[in-house]
């Protein structure tokens, strides 16, 4: 901590105002400058870089409740978007405890040096713990997070930003951070409208990339199938001539309601073709909206790794990773659909099945990423579902 002129008072270099005029003063590291978004709170315990990077986070502020961030590093490995550096995801992160040097044989960098390469904007010595309380209150407020080096800031004009905010609700951001042509995985082969990995003799999936975690590409691989990943925007013709055996509508930021307009009609056609589908997260959302339900926005929304979902086919419950702040009404759900997870934090919808189309989806992350991978078989049950339809037309 450097010392102002006045020896008693240290300049403290980052600054988080919220649009009711909360001000929350800190260190800063990472990038400098100026970030708006909408604050909320995430309870891993690990799995900080994953968080930062997970598409979904776009235009979004996230507190970290688990107080020691940073102290294992950062990598190139675990990163969740595209792999150029500047993808759009998170836009800052407030955290509790000052950031110590990185101790883990994984660490390639510091985790400030790979944030300011992101440009993604730290503040440290936060009570954490009263925001998170205060989310809990009042529901993510709209925020603006600030480092500036010099501790100068404009404190006004921090106000007069979080208030602009706009908020997410009637955001769609797919465009902002698909990464379909960014991907490098091994074997990929961008053709212009997307690109191929995985097992060449596996079922073939076409992912439509709304803004994919890099870990749904890799579980699908691990569950045996050959990947297509394609833009939002592809239409149903595009993605039907790449002969899928199944479709994956993937996570993604942004109002569910709002990415619709163009993802709807392309999913009622893969419904009506009978395609098999696997939403995730905001794939989920889209689902749900294709076949006539609601979405709405959460106050607090779900953000963790320890979050209890019931799997109400089998009974069992499993501990999953969570990340939306929009969420499917299981009451607006049509007759032809069942629900088939559900939340036991605060009973929301977790997941559905289509009962006369082969289409299923999950609200959390069966990815994990970071989190416990007790829903890993819920790709299994996707590829079993692929395999079943190929059967019937065989
Ligand atoms: N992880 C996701 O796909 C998030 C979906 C959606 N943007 C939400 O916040 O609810």
């Amino acid at each position: 901590m450097r010392l102002s002129q006045d020896a008693a008072k240290p300049v403290r270099t980052a600054r988080l105002v919220l649009a009711d005029g909360t001000v929350f003063e800190g260190e800063g590291f990472g990038a400098s400058g100026v970030a708006v978004g909408e604050v909320c709170f995430n309870t891993a315990m690990t799995g900080y870089q994953e968080i930062l990077t997970d598409p979904s986070y776009a235009e979004q502020i996230v507190t970290f409740t688990f107080p020691h961030i940073g102290n294992v590093g950062a990598n190139d490995d675990d990163a969740e978007n595209a792999t150029d550096e500047a993808a759009v995801a998170a836009r800052g992160a407030v955290v509790r405890a000052p950031l110590t040097t990185p101790s883990n044989f994984r660490a390639r960098f510091d985790l400030p040096g790979w944030m300011k390469r992101r440009g993604i904007i730290g503040i440290s010595g936060v009570d954490t713990r009263a925001l998170t309380a205060a989310i809990r209150e009042g529901g993510m407020p709209h925020g603006v997070i600030a480092h500036s080096p010099s501790g100068h800031f404009d404190m006004d004009d921090l106000l007069r930003r979080a208030k602009g905010f706009a908020g997410l609700e009637g955001m769609d951001l797919t465009g902002r951070v698909s990464g379909a042509r960014a991907y490098k995985e091994a074997q990929a082969d961008w053709t212009g409208e997307g690109f191929t990995t995985g097992n060449p003799d596996g079922p073939h999936v076409v992912v439509i990339d709304y803004g994919v975690k890099r870990t749904i590409l890799r579980r699908l691989v691990a569950a045996g199938c050959r990947v297509t990943v394609v833009p939002p925007k592809t239409d149903f013709e595009t993605i039907m001539a790449k002969n899928p055996d199944g479709v994956v509508l993937s996570n993604g930021p942004g109002d569910p309601a709002a990415t619709a307009e163009y993802a709807v009609p392309v999913i009622q056609k893969i419904l009506e073709a009978k395609v098999p589908l696997f939403g995730i997260c905001l794939g989920h959302q889209l689902l749900a909206l294709a076949v006539g339900g609601r979405t709405m926005k959460m106050p607090q929304g779900h953000h963790g790794a320890n979050h209890p979902v019931k799997d109400l086919t089998t009974g069992k419950v499993e501990i999953v990773s969570m990340n939306h702040g929009f969420a499917v009404d299981t009451e607006s759900l049509p007759s032809r659909v069942k629900a088939t997870h559900t939340s036991l934090f605060d009973g929301s919808n977790s997941g559905l099945i289509v009962e006369d189309a082969p289409a299923m989806s999950v609200q959390h992350h069966p990815e994990a990423s970071p989190g416990p991978q007790d829903s890993y078989p819920v790709f299994s049950r996707f590829v079993d579902m692929m395999r079943e339809e190929k059967g019937k037309a065989a």
